[in-house]
């Protein structure tokens, strides 16, 4: 797809005749269309541990989904929208789309191939991804993987400095070119699906292959992981969350690494502004897909207050309920610079490995590109309050 510049003016139509033209032939996608079907037919597909894992707080999640629909857009006519600018430059990195794959832990639940085939999906569409430090293959297995992707490595703060100085350097030198900092997964959320189901991938030593090949990690055992796993499984376990984290010890990274620090997490203005005291980077309004805290407010509910505290000053990511392009349009016409995409790739990952993967960007970039033009925009970049409606109930 890289060779036929996926993003070129006409990727929308091009893609839905593609579709159409194929539908000549007695063929139709295999993998369902609409995010709902996607989701509905990936957890009949996965173990019942892996659906619960995915899932999250159920009244979070759907804050995260009803706050969407409370924004709508109003379509402008007749503006000359034969040609569509999807990219972007955040930090001076050039993004192809304004979408980024989120960082998402211990894909070996979902499927063999797990973050390998994620980051072969992106190279093919060239989506930028952001790597969990809990991923199931390590940072320099999936840069390889990745080619000349942009890639960024999201970091959970450890209790070892030493571990972390560590997974940075290994970011750098594998050329993920930001670090991404989770701020709101400090202690594990009380998940109800996995407290049920008594299950925590990573006691059965998933997503552990960042710290499993980290050489500080194994100096810190008597024997190496592969000898005595349960043993690294413990160790890991005492470790790999840092509750006591606050924001003076960002400072220890910025001595640390060059590279843009990006702090993911971030729901209220006061915490923005913070971030910009302690001079971050750049800001990822999140609610972590609803899978934190029961009862917190929609991500996207959070988002115009934050982009009124930061005024401009550093750019802005948004994540939690992107399904459709419509949802895209709407968190940039809110100020979002860009957006991940969370649980959708996951659901295509499940169904159909790299290729489900693939395919779900294709849509949703698609469905973006065609939503753009026919609510009368041209580039992502003259989006903004006026292209949307509030139509939030008066109580
Ligand atoms: C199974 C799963 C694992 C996740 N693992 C991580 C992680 O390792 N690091 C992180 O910062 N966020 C993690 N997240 C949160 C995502 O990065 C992102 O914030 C969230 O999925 C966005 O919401 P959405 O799924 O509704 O799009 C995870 C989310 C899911 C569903
Ligand atoms: C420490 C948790 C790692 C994965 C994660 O972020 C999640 O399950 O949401």
């Amino acid at each position: 797809m890289k060779d036929e510049q996926p993003i070129s003016p006409a990727y929308g139509l091009t893609r839905q005749m593609q579709v159409y033209l194929q539908g000549l032939q007695g063929q139709r996608p295999s993998l369902p269309v609409s995010p709902e079907a996607l989701e509905r037919q990936a957890v009949a597909r996965l173990k019942p541990e892996a659906s619960g894992y995915l899932a999250g707080m159920d009244d979070t999640m759907r804050s995260n989904l009803e706050a969407f629909h409370r924004w709508q857009i109003v379509p402008r006519m007749l503006r000359g929208v034969s040609q569509r600018q999807l990219s972007t430059t955040i930090l001076q990195m050039q993004l192809p789309v304004p979408l980024l794959l989120a960082p998402i832990g211990v894909q070996s639940i979902i499927h063999p191939e797990a973050e390998l085939a994620v980051a072969r999906a992106a190279h093919s569409t060239n989506v930028p991804l952001i790597l969990s430090t809990a991923s199931s293959r390590s940072l320099e297995e999936v840069a390889q993987a990745a080619g000349d992707t942009l890639r960024w490595f999201q970091l959970y703060w450890s209790k070892n400095p030493d571990l972390n100085a560590s997974f940075v350097r290994r970011a750098e030198q594998s050329g993920y070119s930001a670090i991404v900092v989770t701020l709101d997964t400090l202690l594990l959320g009380w998940r109800e699906q996995d407290i049920q189901n008594a299950y925590l991938p990573f006691l059965l030593g998933e997503g552990l292959a960042n710290y499993f090949s980290d050489p500080v990690f194994r100096q810190a055992l008597a024997q190496p992981p592969e000898k005595d796993p349960a043993t690294a499984v413990r160790y890991f376990t005492d470790i790999f969350l840092n509750p006591a984290l606050t924001w003076e010890q960002l400072s220890f990274l910025r001595q640390h690494t060059s590279l843009p620090i990006i702090l993911k997490g971030i729901l209220h203005p006061d915490d923005a502004r913070k971030a910009l005291e302690m001079g971050m980077d750049g800001i990822i309004v999140s609610n972590h897909g609803g899978r934190q805290v029961a009862g917190s407010l929609a991500a996207l509910d959070a988002l115009p207050a934050i982009v009124e505290a930061v005024n401009k000053q550093v750019p802005i990511l948004f994540d939690s309920g992107i399904r459709r392009g419509s949802d895209i349009i709407k968190a940039l016409a809110l100020g979002a610079q860009a957006v991940l995409l969370g649980r959708p790739y996951i659901w295509g990952l499940a169904l159909e490995g790299e290729q489900g993967v693939q395919t779900v960007l294709e849509n949703i970039l698609a469905d973006l590109d065609l939503s753009l033009a026919l609510s009368g925009y041209s580039s992502i970049a003259q989006l903004d309050a006026s292209t949307l409606v509030n139509t939030r109930p008066v109580r």
